[in-house]
């Protein structure tokens, strides 16, 4: 079986180097002419499926946006994860768990096994439990050719508190989940299959990513300010691993299939250039 970090590499070089999220704010779905209810929730993911599965490496359906729906709305996941999947697109399920690890195990087995219904590629998580907690999901991930992508160093503005903080060994604590999570991919040829999530928006903050040997996912371009020529500063040496992800820069240009072909190539050859 292919591990993750090989599939994500070749999807990588087949389709070029980005992901798109797919996150259906009531405020797109109004946009979109769409009403703020289940069946404005299918249109605006079938539409996204449609436009961008068969074309962009990376899907990432943030599942917030299908939970706030209830059980109908889960349903409307499973079945744009799996026509995502059916299409050739890597499905990254955005859903960022994190609990202690025989509750982890239960997360594991339903995003992570090929048995569950809303079985992605990958998943992201939360290590602020410990990285030892979410073992059950790297596990899992690993029997079934499955990524597991952990918070380091998150877009959002309140991030740093936490992440910045200097535990007794002198580095922080991201740099200990970078450096945990290092471990976990040495030897992963042509990448390991954990990654870690750096947003594109913090900047230069000293942190060595350099033996992450894994994918890094790059959140916060477009609507969070961050451009692809923020890249080269927060990721330094690293850029050859960086999957840069927009949401909804790229989802503002529906209901248009045409549209957001041409917003989601656009974001990606702005990506390539500042990629080099
Ligand atoms: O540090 C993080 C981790 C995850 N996200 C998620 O990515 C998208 C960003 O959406 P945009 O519309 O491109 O701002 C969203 O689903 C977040 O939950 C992040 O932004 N930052």
């Amino acid at each position: 079986m292919e591990t993750f970090g090989k599939r994500l590499a070749e999807a990588m070089d087949k389709r070029g180097r980005l992901c798109v999220g797919i996150d259906p704010h009531a405020a797109l779905l109004t946009r979109w002419g769409l009403s703020d209810d289940i069946a404005g929730l299918e249109r605006f993911a079938r539409t996204v499926v449609e436009a961008l599965a068969d074309r962009v490496a990376v899907l990432k359906p943030q599942s917030a946006f299908f939970e706030r729906f209830g059980s109908r709305g889960i349903g409307i996941l499973e079945s744009t994860i799996r026509q995502s999947r059916e299409a050739g697109a890597l499905v990254l399920l955005d859903v960022k768990r994190g609990d202690i690890g025989s509750t982890m195990a239960a997360y594991a087995s339903a995003y992570l096994d090929p048995a569950s219904s809303l079985c992605a590629d990958a998943i992201t998580v939360s290590p602020y439990l410990g990285v030892g907690s979410l073992q059950p999901a790297f596990d899992v991930a690993a029997a079934n050719g499955g990524g597991v992508f952990v918070l380091g160093l998150t877009s959002n503005p309140e991030g740093p508190s936490v992440q910045h903080a200097v535990a007794s060994d002198k580095r922080t604590v991201a740099q200990t989940v970078i450096d945990e999570i290092s471990q976990l991919n040495v030897g992963a040829e042509p990448l390991g299959s954990v990654g870690l999530v750096i947003g594109a928006t913090i900047g230069d903050t000293g942190h060595d990513l350099s033996r992450v040997n894994g994918p890094l996912l790059a959140p916060g371009l477009g609507a969070q300010g961050a451009t692809p020529s923020d890249l080269r500063s927060v990721f330094g040496e690293s850029l050859r691993n960086v999957l840069p992800s927009y949401s909804r820069e790229v989802l503002a240009a529906g209901p248009s299939v045409v549209e957001l072909r041409a917003a989601a190539e656009r974001a990606a050859a702005d990506c390539e250039t500042a990629l080099g």
